[in-house]
């Protein structure tokens, strides 16, 4: 058998949590197309001149406040992942059939470096695994834009298939009704769940990016496998960024009005990330902890994202068995 590579994708953080880094890594990661729909002209002016300015140093200071001894918790939690996927794999399909390496959209180790890499081992054979959940052009669609980038290189293409997306993969939506029983039966079970999801602008879902479909399929098929009512649970939408309408409900928004509304204790967990990262240990954490309990609430239980429980692993590990032996 030919040795097959996966490749583990997520976005990308900075190498620091110093304002030059969170710098470097914004400019690359926001003057993709897919990431921010602006007139190119102006847009690089106003990034380079006013958001990356004014961004950085308050980003920088929030990425601190989450940084862990061996670096950003996006990477760490991912080289886990990887090392846990690959166990797993040398475990369901034999020892060295499979290399499993992780690689990041924006900064390093970034998917060109990870194929130059794989083809000098003569791989030919790819499975990418974005680890987004839920597909949007903003995150899974620069990730197929930079493998077309990629293979265009090449005059003899490799073998590669992507797992586009998993929002309604049992497995999956089995990981996350898990993962809040247990914070149930560990923490005790609080008056209303939140689910919330990282956002994206409105617009780009009337244009036709499936993303909202594809959170609403995930945030039902959990609420209907813990048999929750409709007043028990919402779905919302975190990390606004720019002037522009995000889908909504917006997560603060919906944190204030259950506040205001009398609600004193909540659980709230985040599917659209697989790897707790700023978006999850800063924003929802503390930013969002702070402003439930500013608000009259006294209870807030944040569930962590799958990170590498071993189900969760499994759940991976079949994912990519379609794609490899299909
Ligand atoms: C989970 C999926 C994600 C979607 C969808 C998404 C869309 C999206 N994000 C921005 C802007 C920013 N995102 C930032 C960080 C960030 N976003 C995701 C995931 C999704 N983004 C991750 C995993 C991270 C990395 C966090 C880390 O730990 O390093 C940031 C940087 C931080 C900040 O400046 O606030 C920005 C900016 C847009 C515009 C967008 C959709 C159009
Ligand atoms: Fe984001
Ligand atoms: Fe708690």
């Amino acid at each position: 058998m030919n040795k097959k590579a996966v490749i583990v994708v997520n976005l990308g953080t900075p190498e620091t949590p110093t304002p030059g880094a969170v710098a470097k890594f914004l400019k690359q990661f926001l003057s993709d197309s897919r990431v921010v729909e602006a007139p190119k002209l102006l847009w690089w002016f106003l990034l380079r001149l006013v958001i990356i300015p004014l961004r950085a140093k308050k980003v920088a200071h929030s990425y601190g406040e989450i940084w862990l001894a061996e670096g950003s918790p996006l990477r760490v939690i991912t080289g886990r992942q990887v090392t846990a996927l690959q166990n797993q794999l040398d475990e369901d399909v034999g020892l060295g059939n499979t290399v499993v390496c992780e690689a990041m959209t924006y900064g390093e180790p970034s998917l060109s470096h990870t194929f130059q890499r794989l083809r000098e081992q003569s791989i030919q054979e790819y499975v990418v695994l974005p680890m987004y959940p839920q597909y949007s052009g903003s995150t899974t669609g620069a990730i197929y834009d930079q493998l077309s980038a990629i293979i265009r290189q090449s005059r003899d293409v490799p073998d590669i298939s992507v797992i586009k997306s998993f929002h309604d993969h049992s497995g999956y939506t089995d990981c996350l009704v898990q993962s809040i029983r247990d914070s149930w039966e560990k923490n005790g079970r609080h008056e209303k769940l939140l689910m919330s999801f990282h956002g994206i602008p409105q617009e780009y879902v009337d244009k036709g990016d499936p993303y909202y479909q594809h959170c609403l399929g995930t945030a039902e098929a959990v609420a209907e496998k813990l048999s929750l009512e409709k007043d028990q649970w919402a779905m919302s939408f975190q990390s606004r960024f720019g002037p522009k309408q995000w889908l909504q409900p917006y997560t603060d928004e919906q944190l204030k009005t259950w506040a205001t509304n009398g609600v004193k204790s909540i659980d709230i967990i985040s599917p659209a990330f697989t790897v707790d990262c700023l978006e999850t240990l800063e924003e929802l954490n503390i930013s969002y902890r702070e402003l439930f309990l500013s608000e009259g609430g006294e209870h807030y239980h944040y569930i962590p994202c799958l990170n590498d429980a071993p189900e969760f692993i499994k759940t991976l590990a079949t994912l990519v068995k379609t794609k490899l032996f299909n």
